[in-house]
This record gives structure tokens, C-alpha cells and sequence, in this order.
């Protein structure tokens, strides 16, 4: 099942087949035209801002709790069955998780610790899964020290009052990851709860976690790393002036300013291109330019049929496979002729799964 799971077409087979009533609304890539009305028949997601006062519509929510980083397949199908279990009980889907990420407060020694996916880009996905609320935990030293116990029964239980959560299959939660899968059953039981563990979700062989997912596009492996996700890893960025060169070889690019830290190696790379709600394909270098010795790095995007100005527009790139190493040329010209097959190789790869 691996191979096949991961030769791109089915990869994105999974993502139909697991997420049918998504398409188009998952993410705006899978729409011609994005669409960013998210939510359902105009109602929109609330956000908790903090866990005081919860206002009673949410009170017996079903709930889950995590970092979910990335909202990958893994996230995606807890979301599913709380959004399910909610529905059935005319309850509310709550997905409890923390600003900045724990770790980043926790272990700042482990630092570069970079995220798949920005707060914002976290609540639009959580919201095109038809969530109710998501309640937004500010994650600090003081409160990590709030203890599991207080936890349950401060927050799930007077604030939400839970008819159930669902975790993950390694979710630990609260001072000294005192909070597991078997103290949640223990409140349950006493408080009136229902615990679910949701089982590590897989392609193929790979256990799907935010880490596997990181590890992979730090590899260059940005096709695992879609798979894993259900989407291709996307990054936004604007357009800056570079030095001028790419017109005359006849492939101007759009050097872009990433707005998140996290990006796969130098090289060349295979990628859609969202600009203004429309898609486009397009080859992406990032790299020193070592035919022409630049010091900097670049992340520079030509778009396939395109000929537009660019300066000063924000563009969203989604990742979808790597074509090969960036490497020094002996002659503008040559580079030119290398460039002419990337795109080539680009196409077919991005046509079968784009068109
Ligand atoms: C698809 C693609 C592949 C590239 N590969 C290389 C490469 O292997 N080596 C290199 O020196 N520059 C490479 N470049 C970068 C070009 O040198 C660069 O686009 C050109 O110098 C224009 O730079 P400018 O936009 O700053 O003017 C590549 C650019 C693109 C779009
Ligand atoms: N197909 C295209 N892909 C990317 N940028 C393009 C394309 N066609 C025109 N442009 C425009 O050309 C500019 C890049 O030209 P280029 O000669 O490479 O100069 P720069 O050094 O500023 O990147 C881009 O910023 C954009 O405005």
C-alpha cells in the first residue's frame, strides 16, 4: 500500500476518498477559483478567546484538545468525529488548543522549533471542518503549570461541561503530562464524560504526526509531507525586486518573502501558485544562484504562461515535488536550457494532479 499511497496520483486519491464533501472548501487549492467562505450556511466558527466564560451554547460539547500543528490527516479525522458525535446529540464540536505553541514556551532552548502551519492558517482549516468553536488557550509558563486535575475539572468540565473527549492516541496534557488517556477515563467516570482515544492514523506505513511531517519537508520531501498532510505544505510570501536577471534568460521570477519560517532545502521545486483566487503552475527555485555567486538565498517562483507584473503582491505557494539540486552552471545559456526541461518536468508532473 506505501508505493502506492505515495506515487502522487493516489495521494491525492486518499485525500477524495477520506474528505469527499471537503473538496474545494479543505483548501482554497482545491477549487479553481478559491472560495473562502468557510463555514457552514454562512454560520461562521466562534473563536474562545481564553477559558473563562464560556457562554452556554457551548456548554455539553463534544471537545478534543491538541496542538494539531499542520491539520493533517490525523487531526482531520478527530475533527470528523467530533463534528459527527456533535451533530448527533445537537451538541457543539469545541477543539480546545494553545497559542504559541507549548513548545515554543517550554523548550525555547530547542529552538529553531518551526510550525507547519500559522494560528490563522489553523482556525481557517479548523473551520472548513465544519468545527463550532475552537477555544483559543493563550499557552504561557503560568499556565503550563496548571495541573491536569485542574484542568479537567476547571476548564472541560465547569466551562464546557463535556459530554465527551476525544485525544489522540499519545496526547499527554497538563503539569508534567500528568494527563492521560487513563486519568481523562477516571474524571470521566466520576464527573460524567465519555472518553474516545482515536488510533494513530497512517498512509501506507507512515504514522502521520506533525514531526514525520516537518522531518519531511526539511528532507526535500515535500511530496511524503503532502500525503501526510492532505494537502500540499503551503507557504505565503510577497514579491521583492531581485537583480533583474531572470527576464533576460527568459524566465523572469518573482522573488518572494516567506512568511513562514519552515521551507524545504535548496533546490528546485514543482509548485501551484495562488495569486488573487486564481491558480497557476509554476517551477520554484530556492537557492544561492551559484551561476551568478549570490550570497543570499532566494526563494524565486517562475509561473508557467504568465507574463504579468508581480512586484508587491502576496502569493501563496503549495509545495508538490522536488525536481532536483540547484547547481552552478557554466554559461547564462545553459542554465536557461536546464531551466526550459524543470519546466517541462513541472508540467508533467503538476498537470495529471492540477489541470
Ligand atoms: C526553475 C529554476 C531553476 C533554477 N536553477 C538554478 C540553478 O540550478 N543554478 C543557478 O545558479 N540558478 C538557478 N536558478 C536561478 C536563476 O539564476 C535566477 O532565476 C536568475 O539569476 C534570475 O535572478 P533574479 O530574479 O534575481 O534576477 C533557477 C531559477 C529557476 C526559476
Ligand atoms: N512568468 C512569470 N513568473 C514570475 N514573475 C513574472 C512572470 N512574468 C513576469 N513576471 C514579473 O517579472 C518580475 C521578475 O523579473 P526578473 O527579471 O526575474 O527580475 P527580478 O530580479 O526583479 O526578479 C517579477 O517580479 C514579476 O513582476
Amino acid at each position: 500500500m506505501i508505493l502506492s499511497a505515495l506515487s502522487s496520483k493516489i495521494e491525492f486519491k486518499i485525500l477524495d476518498d477520506s474528505a469527499k464533501n471537503l473538496r474545494g472548501t479543505l483548501y482554497p487549492i482545491y477549487s479553481h477559483k478559491s472560495d473562502r467562505r468557510y463555514g457552514r450556511n454562512g454560520n461562521t466558527m466562534k473563536i474562545i478567546n481564553g477559558f473563562d466564560n464560556v457562554s452556554e451554547e457551548f456548554k455539553g460539547a463534544v471537545a478534543t484538545i491538541g496542538n494539531f500543528d499542520g491539520v493533517h490527516l490525523g487531526h482531520q479525522q478527530i475533527f470528523r468525529k467530533i463534528v459527527q458525535e456533535a451533530r448527533q446529540y445537537q451538541s457543539k464540536a469545541v477543539v480546545i488548543t494553545f497559542d504559541p505553541h507549548p513548545k515554543s514556551i517550554l523548550h525555547p532552548e530547542k529552538r529553531p522549533f518551526y510550525l507547519l502551519t500559522t494560528v490563522e492558517e489553523k482556525l481557517k482549516l479548523i473551520e472548513s471542518l465544519e468545527i463550532d468553536a475552537v477555544m483559543l488557550i493563550p499557552f504561557s509558563l503560568e499556565f503550563s503549570k496548571t495541573t491536569a486535575k485542574d484542568f479537567v475539572c476547571g476548564i472541560l468540565w465547569e466551562q464546557l461541561r463535556i459530554r465527551k473527549i476525544f485525544i489522540g492516541h499519545d496526547y499527554t496534557f497538563g503539569r508534567g503530562k500528568e494527563g492521560s488517556e487513563e486519568f481523562l477515563a477516571r474524571f470521566g467516570k466520576k464527573l460524567g464524560f465519555q472518553v474516545d482515544v482515536t488510533n494513530a492514523v497512517k498512509v501506507g506505513e507512515i504514522i502521520i504526526s506533525s514531526t514525520r511531517i516537518r522531518n519531511s519537508i526539511c528532507e526535500g520531501d515535500v511530496k511524503t509531507a503532502g500525503a501526510l498532510l492532505g494537502r500540499p505544505y503551503n507557504v505565503k510570501g510577497r514579491v521583492t525586486g531581485g537583480y533583474q536577471r531572470g527576464t533576460e534568460l527568459g524566465f523572469p521570477t518573482a522573488n518572494l518573502d516567506p512568511e513562514k519560517e519552515l521551507l524545504p532545502p535548496e533546490g528546485v521545486y514543482a509548485v501551484l501558485a495562488e495569486r488573487m483566487g486564481s491558480r497557476y503552475q509554476g517551477v520554484l527555485n530556492i537557492g544561492r544562484n551559484p551561476t551568478f555567486d549570490n550570497e543570499k538565498q532566494t526563494v524565486e517562483l517562475h509561473i508557467l504562461d504568465f507574463s504579468e507584473d508581480l512586484y508587491g503582491e502576496e502569493l501563496e505557494i503549495f509545495f508538490v515535488d522536488r525536481i532536483r539540486e540547484e547547481i552552478r552552471f557554466d554559461s547564462p545559456e545553459s542554465l536557461a536550457n536546464q531551466i526550459r526541461q524543470d519546466v517541462a518536468q513541472a508540467r508533467a508532473l503538476l498537470n495529471p494532479l492540477f489541470p
